[in-house]
Parts: structure tokens; sequence; C-alpha cells
């Protein structure tokens, strides 16, 4: 094994979902299994103790490709030289507390760490915004970050994307790799719009096969637009594992590129497509191939669609212009 090892940071390493992802990123699941790694785990001051404890583990995992593990509080530090960050430390939601009451909280963290990315990251830097308000914290970050290319900030729905799809499977008695070209649009929020319109099962049309608009408006969407709060609720945390995991499918697919024929949902910087604000990171279709993404184009939008797409990207719009006038962007 030659290969040069990518640097890849993580903040909030020390939190539950940095505790679900660390090991697998460490044991080849992020970027392959020929693919060495140095992790770079940024923490705030108070735990940087845990996550000295999680790379304790890490070194116990004797995992071959795991090179080097820096843990540090200093973000100019942690971004230096970075390939790959995964931005997860924020504030997290808990119980009856609204998403726009993150966009304080969080503000002041995604400034400060676009910025040492700006300054510290390699040419070739991929980030992932996993911390909520997810979107509008990549915009915070990729704002602050002028001098490095807008496409390399995305923010994470890959997780509605994969419970979407395992719903809609559920639906149709069918396995989930037998679902194809899923769509989430708009925020990682309650407005997201998972769309089946466009989605195949089994080499069929989605929606025809389900034939249910009832299901698809009152169970289905809300389902998949409100399974974060269901599992604060179950759980009495926020999704960990499942997180993690969806951050795993999002930089793999960035990296190796998706299948032929399918598509995966990535918040990205809008160019305008599908009417969608330009600048604001907003999910859409996208196909991946050499480290480079493209929204889907010329899918035909209906009635239905249109009205939620505009609904959450209305919210994204209300998310901007309230960390605008924050100052945070
Ligand atoms: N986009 C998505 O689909 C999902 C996003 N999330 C979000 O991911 C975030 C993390 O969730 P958990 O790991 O469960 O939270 P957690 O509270 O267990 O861990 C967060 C960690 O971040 C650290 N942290 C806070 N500020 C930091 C900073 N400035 N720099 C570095 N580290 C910092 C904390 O010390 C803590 O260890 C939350 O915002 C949550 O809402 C969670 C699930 C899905
Ligand atoms: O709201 C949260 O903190 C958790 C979350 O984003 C999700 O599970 O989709």
């Amino acid at each position: 094994m030659t290969r040069t090892p990518v640097n890849v940071t993580v903040t909030g390493a020390a939190g539950q979902i940095g505790y679900a992802l660390l090991f697998r990123i460490a044991s080849g699941h992020l970027l392959g299994a020929d693919v060495p790694v140095n992790l770079r785990l940024l923490e705030i001051p108070q735990g940087v103790k845990a996550a000295e404890g999680t790379a304790m583990e890490l070194d116990d995992c004797a995992f071959p490709l795991l090179r080097d593990i820096t843990i540090t509080d200093d973000a100019n530090k942690a971004f230096d030289g970075a390939n790959v960050a995964l931005l997860v430390g924020a504030r997290p939601r808990t119980a009856g507390m609204e998403r726009g009451d993150l966009l304080q909280a969080n503000g002041g963290i995604f400034g400060p760490q676009g910025k040492a990315i700006n300054d510290h990251a390699a040419d070739d830097i991929k980030v992932l915004v996993v911390g909520n308000p997810a979107n509008t914290n990549a915009l915070i970050a990729q704002r602050n970050a002028p001098d490095v290319p807008a496409d390399r900030f995305t923010a994470m729905t890959r997780l509605d994307h994969n419970r979407a799809v395992a719903q809609l499977a559920k639906k149709l008695g069918v396995t989930v790799n037998e679902v194809k070209r899923m769509t989430i649009w708009g925020n990682h929020s309650a407005t997201q719009y998972p769309d089946i319109f466009h989605a195949e099962v089994a080499g069929k049309n989605a929606a025809a096969e389900v034939n249910d608009e009832k299901w698809l408006a009152e169970e289905f969407i809300p389902t998949v637009a409100k399974r974060g709060a269901a599992i604060i609720d179950a759980r009495g945390a926020s999704s960990a594992a499942s997180a993690a995991n969806a951050a795993i499918d999002h930089v793999h697919t960035w990296v190796n590129g998706t299948a032929e024929g399918d598509w995966t949902s990535m918040g990205i910087v809008s160019d305008g497509s599908y009417g969608v604000a330009e600048g604001i990171i907003s999910s859409f279709p996208v196909t991946c191939k050499d480290g480079k993404f493209e929204i889907v184009q010329g899918l035909e939008i209906n009635e239905f669609s249109r009205a939620r797409i505009d609904a959450s990207v209305g919210e994204l719009i209300e998310e901007r212009d309230a960390v605008q006038e924050l100052g945070l962007i």
C-alpha cells in the first residue's frame, strides 16, 4: 500500500455521531479499503479528553488503514492540509426546540471553521456539513471561505434520502436496492420534500406503483420529514448511527460516483436550477463522477412537487436572510 494518506478532519469528534463515525472512517468505509487515512479531530476544550478516549479505542482496533490521529481544539490546526472535512460538531436540537433557535447558537461555530478551511485546507478539500441546521451552517462556512470553490461545500440530506428509500421499499414490499432515483429537495428540516415522482422501483415509476396520493401526502412525506424528531422522542437523543452512516454514504458517493442510471441527494450551492434561489444551499438530485457532482437536469416538476419545493426553499431563504442580518455571512 503506497498511497499517500488522506487527511480527514472531523469536528465534534467526541459527540455521539463522532463515536459512530470515526471507526468506520478508520476501517476504510469512507474512502475505500485501499486508502490510508490520517484523522484530525476537532473538539471544544471540554470535549478534548473524551476525544482522546475515542482515539485510544481507535488505536486498540489496530486498523491497518489508520496512519495518524491528531486531537486539537484549534480549528487552524485541525483543518491544516485537510482533504475531507466532516463538520459534525454543533449544538444538537433537543425535544421541543425549533430549528430557527439553532441559527444563532451555531452561526458562530461555522464562520470561523469556514475561514480556517479557507486558510489551511488542501486544494482538493471536500466539506460535508452534518451539524444542524446543516444547510445554513454549510452556507455560513462556504461564505467564509471565499478562496475555496463553492461546490466543495455540501450539506447532508443523505440521511433523509436513505430514510425515504427505506420507507418506499417497505410500502411496496421490495428490498431497498430495488429503489433508484429518490430525490430530497430543499432543507434538512421538516419542510424537506422527498420526491418519488421520478423514483423507480424495480425499473417502474414509484409514484405510479404506489398510486396513493393520500399515503404520499399524509404518511410518506411526514414520516420521512419528521423522522429526526421521532427518533429524538423515542431515543431521548438524536439519530447517531444512521447519521454517521449517511455521512459515510455521502462522501463515499461524492468521491467514488453514483451507479449508472441512479442518483443521490446532496445539499449543494444552488445554481438556480429548478427555480431554486441561486446561492442558497439546497438539496438536489445529483449524479457524481470523478469526485464532482452535477444536478440532474430536465425533470418535470408537477404541481404537487412545485408547492413543496417552493415551501422548503422559502424556509432556506428565510434562514439565509436571518444569518445575513446577524452578520454571519
Ligand atoms: N444533517 C443530518 O441529517 C443530521 C444532523 N445531525 C446534527 O449533527 C450534530 C451533531 O450531533 P451529535 O453528535 O448527536 O451531537 P453531540 O452533542 O453528541 O456532539 C456534538 C459534539 O460537538 C462538539 N462541538 C460543539 N461545538 C464544537 C465546535 N465549535 N468545534 C468542535 N466541536 C464542537 C461537542 O463538544 C460535542 O462533543 C447536531 O447538530 C445534530 O442536530 C444529527 C442527525 C442528522
Ligand atoms: O434534528 C436533529 O438533531 C436530528 C436530525 O437532524 C435528524 O435525525 O434528521
